[in-house]
């Protein structure tokens, strides 16, 4: 489902991030990507979406080689692709139905099915019930999960996640990382880069770790 293969990445003004990085993700894995800041993790995560292109090498997600992508193929690409950030990335001025269905809205979806896939959405993740309410008067950990009700709102084939749980506190990471869990089990593959070396070794997924651009090692 996800292959990164032999991928380098240089940045023209700060050298190398990535150098060498090759693994592999079936469908239904979840996988944590470790390391110190600076390590290579957004990286690795930004060619995943195509954010970034490889420098060298490639990257083949659900059969299709991203270095051969156009720019006009890449929102077809994202639409399979669930992003989730540290700082959530909400709109304030915007109900937690309108975040969440964005986009499918920017996908073109008819109001009828945004309407019942938002629903679908923020059940999986407990907020039914908190649709016109604003981001602001919910807690950081509904805020979070608004995010991931995005995320997961086109039903997914990868969940990309950069430091989902970095603002929240031990017992609400956790909670976010068991959402994940169940996403994982009904057969989407998720990845997730974090510094909490406490919550991941709590839990018994797949570890990538990072150290200077370089893949030291994965263990399950
Ligand atoms: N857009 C960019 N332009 C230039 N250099 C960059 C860019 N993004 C990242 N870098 C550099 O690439 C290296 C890897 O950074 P990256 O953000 O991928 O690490 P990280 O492991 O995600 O770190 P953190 O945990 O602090 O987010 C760093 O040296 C960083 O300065």
């Amino acid at each position: 489902m996800l292959t990164v293969d032999h991928v380098f990445k240089r940045y023209a003004d700060a050298g190398d991030a990535l150098l060498d990085v090759s693994f592999h993700l079936g469908k239904g894995e979840m996988a944590f990507l470790t390391g110190h800041s600076g390590a290579g993790k957004s990286t690795l995560l930004k060619l995943i979406a195509a954010i970034e292109r490889c420098s060298r090498g490639q990257i083949l997600f659900d059969g299709q080689n991203l270095n051969r992508l156009t720019d006009r193929q890449v929102p077809y690409l994202r639409r399979k692709l669930g992003l989730i950030f540290q700082d959530y990335k909400l709109l304030f001025d915007k109900t937690v139905f309108d975040n969440v269905a964005l986009p499918m809205v920017v996908a073109g979806v008819g109001p009828h099915e945004v309407a019942r896939r938002v629903r679908a959405s923020l059940d999986k993740v407990g907020l039914l019930g908190k649709e016109n309410k604003y981001p602001l008067a919910l807690s950081g950990g509904e805020q979070q999960r608004i995010g991931i009700a995005r995320a997961v709102v086109n039903k997914p084939a990868l969940i990309l996640a950069d430091e989902p749980t970095g603002n929240l506190d031990p017992e609400l990471s956790a909670e976010i990382m068991h959402l994940f869990e169940q996403f994982k089990q009904v057969g989407v593959t998720v990845l997730i880069a974090t510094h909490d070396i406490d919550l991941v070794s709590k839990l018994n997924h797949k570890v990538l770790k990072l150290e200077h651009g370089r893949l030291l090692g994965q263990h399950a």
